[in-house]
């Protein structure tokens, strides 16, 4: 036999625009002819299976490199073709995707990089990287003749017969010299293992089998132990911590979804851009990057998702709008969301445990979709300073929104005090503790959106940082009307306020006095600083807008704490004006004590540039000497 045609498609100079298109994405061609092989492997089960045939080899693909002659081959034990399917198949299906896809690309107008290989390319993506493409196949078909198909890219093709005598199909690719990188193994080995690791047919290159072949997610999930999901993981991402807990994805309705996702211990500055999860199709690696079947927020998971359902073209931008792909993101979606509400009801601690990692997640998560918001709401928990046994777990003490509110009813309705930051803030949230006030940790980068999201969410709720003003409960109101000076009718509020006015001399700051309210009066600060909510919020606002980071703000107030112990002597200093040389070195002291206190107080609140620290050192000696001089 020996016949010679012309493959008829229209477009002209179609491999061109395919090598053009697709020349960062080469390597695909060896996924294509691979995923050809594994399919006739899979059809030739399916005819023996259906009896058609008696004829059965070992499953095996064979990959071989040839330095000398420049070709690299792949071998199949599959269904192989006959001279009429490979006219067929070859000459008329597999070229007109070619010039599909050619067509798409003309019209696109894209720039290269827009163009992304998937699916669809098949066969003839193997021009893009060879001279001249051969196929000697033989049909398991009673008495079917061998062919040899020969084509060397331009439009025409012969086909003679073959003295090939088993069943299956060897592709030969003559390499272009700008493509000879295919003739070297390691390169050839890392594309197996990267494009058909879990293609469940050996691979082999120079007698070695390349692929893992088995895929864990085909596992039912009942039948996989931990440590199985745990070394896949490892596995998959070598090098890296292991992860918290995993989900096994495993439906065939509404769609055909298989898959592991785990999630992992997320560092603070988790970039959800950045997806990790591997997309499969029917076991072929198609990308790194589930981008559009991945909801955003899911980014930071990681593992595998093998769906045949996924739209996968070769334009990448096709799969956004795809509804299907919409459906198939709510559907992953909710997994994640079962399998993280499953985790607090069968094991509260162990979700506790693992909450540190997963809190800023759930929490983008809840702000991106209001289905997934409305699953978790009610697992979502905050550090709190409760020490009600309910909140307690061996991970610290965590409550929810719900129960705070519940709990704190009667003491302040509506109304939530969160610190943002436990240990610079922790003069006031012990002010707060002192007094039976809960406060809440929102202590991410993410927390103040998301306590803006959460007001948006109750409406009534307030949330108030302990710092934003000084609740009714932590002050002694009657102490402040106190008359401690018959002459001039002064309190000691009054008092205090005109002594910190003159001695700090700044228009912008507010000075108020409170009597704050401690078992010793001496163990709350002299003075603290309050920053109210609102004004806070929109500085930092600001900043996020300006991309500035968020400076302290200078129309803050001092809250000077009248029944601390050194507000007397600082108002009896201040009375005495000792005077020596002239001077009234008493006011002078009752000053460098203000400006201290205010320091202090400040230093609660942010750090201290260079200068700052400067002038509070040299204050402090400044101080420490006139006080030692009394003695
Ligand atoms: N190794 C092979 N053994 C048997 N038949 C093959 C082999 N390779 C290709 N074919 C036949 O050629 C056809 C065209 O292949 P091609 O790769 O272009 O497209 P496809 O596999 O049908 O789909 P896709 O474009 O998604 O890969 C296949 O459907 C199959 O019938």
């Amino acid at each position: 036999m020996h016949e010679q045609g012309t493959i008829s498609i229209h477009t002209e100079n179609i491999f061109p625009i395919i090598k053009k298109a697709l020349y960062s994405e080469r390597d695909i061609f060896l996924r294509e002819l691979i995923s050809n092989a594994v399919d006739a492997i899979s059809k030739l089960k399916m005819v023996s299976y259906a009896g058609e045939t008696t004829h059965s080899a070992d499953p095996e693909i064979v990959v071989t490199i040839d330095k000398d002659k420049k070709t690299l081959a792949i071998a199949d034990t599959g269904i192989g073709m006959t001279a009429d399917e490979v006219k067929k198949y070859i000459n008329q299906v597999a070229f007109s995707s070619a010039q599909e896809f050619a067509t798409k690309y003309a019209n696109s107008g894209a720039g290269d990089q827009q163009i992304i290989g998937n699916f669809g390319l098949g066969f003839y993506s193997s021009f893009m990287v060879a001279s001249n493409v051969e196929i000697d196949t033989r049909s398991y078909k009673e008495g079917a003749e061998a062919v040899h198909w020969s084509c060397d890219g331009s439009t025409t093709f012969t086909l003679d017969s073959s003295d090939r005598a088993n069943v299956g199909t060897t592709i030969t690719l003559t390499l272009q010299e700008d493509a000879e990188e295919y003739l070297n193994e390691f390169e050839i080995k890392r594309m197996i293992r990267n494009y058909c690791d879990f293609m469940p047919v050996p691979i082999k290159l120079n007698d070695e089998v390349i692929n893992k072949q088995t895929a864990l997610w085909d596992k039912s999930p009942k039948s996989v132990t931990n440590e199985e999901y745990l070394e896949f993981y490892r596995y998959l991402y070598p090098y890296q911590d292991d992860p918290l807990f995993w989900i096994h994805l495993n439906t065939d309705y509404p769609f055909v979804i298989k898959g592991i996702l785990y999630f992992p211990k997320m560092k603070a500055d988790i970039d959800p851009n950045r997806g990790q999860i591997k997309l499969f199709c029917n076991h072929v690696f198609v990308s790194d990057n589930c981008d559009d079947v991945i909801p955003k927020f899911l980014m930071p998971l990681r593992g595998a998702i093998d769906s045949t359902d996924i739209p996968l073209n070769v334009s990448r931008s096709f799969l956004q709008g795809d509804p299907k792909v919409r459906k198939i993101q709510d559907f992953i979606a909710k997994k994640v969301g079962d399998r993280l509400t499953s985790l607090y009801s069968d094991s509260r601690e162990e979700f506790l445990k693992c909450w540190q990692d997963i809190s800023i997640f759930m929490k983008f998560g809840s702000m991106n979709s209001d289905k997934f918001y409305q699953q978790v709401k009610e697992i979502l928990v905050y550090p709190t300073t409760s020490e009600d046994e309910k909140v307690k777990s061996e991970s610290g003490n965590y409550t929810t929104l719900q129960e705070y509110l519940e709990r704190n009813k009667a003491e302040h309705e509506n109304q939530v005090f969160y610190t943002s930051d436990p240990i610079a803030q922790g003069t006031y949230v012990e002010l707060h503790k002192n007094q039976g006030i809960e406060v809440l940790t929102f202590d991410s980068f993410i927390d103040s959106h998301f306590i803006n999201f959460l007001e948006r969410e109750f409406k009534d709720i307030k949330f108030a940082r302990v710092d934003a003003e000084i609740d009714d409960r932590l002050v002694d109101k009657e102490s402040k009307t106190e008359i401690v000076d018959p002459k001039t009718n002064k309190t000691k509020s009054d008092h205090l306020q005109d002594i910190f006015r003159a001695a700090l001399n700044k228009p912008k700051l507010t000075i108020r006095t409170e009597a704050i309210k401690a078992e010793d009066a001496a163990s709350a600060p002299p003075a603290i600083i309050l920053l109210p909510e609102f004004a806070r919020r929109m500085q930092e606002m600001t900043a996020v807008l300006q991309q500035g980071s968020v400076s302290f703000p200078e129309d803050h107030i001092l809250l000077v704490n009248t029944s601390h112990p050194l507000m007397e002597k600082l108002i009896s200093l201040d009375a005495s004006q000792i005077l020596v040389d002239g001077k009234s070195e008493s006011a002078n002291l009752a000053n460098l004590i203000c400006n201290h206190v205010y320091d202090l107080a400040l230093m609660a609140q942010k750090s201290f540039d260079a200068d700052s620290m400067k002038g509070f050192l040299q204050r402090s000696n400044q101080l420490l000497t006139t006080l030692t001089s009394k003695i």
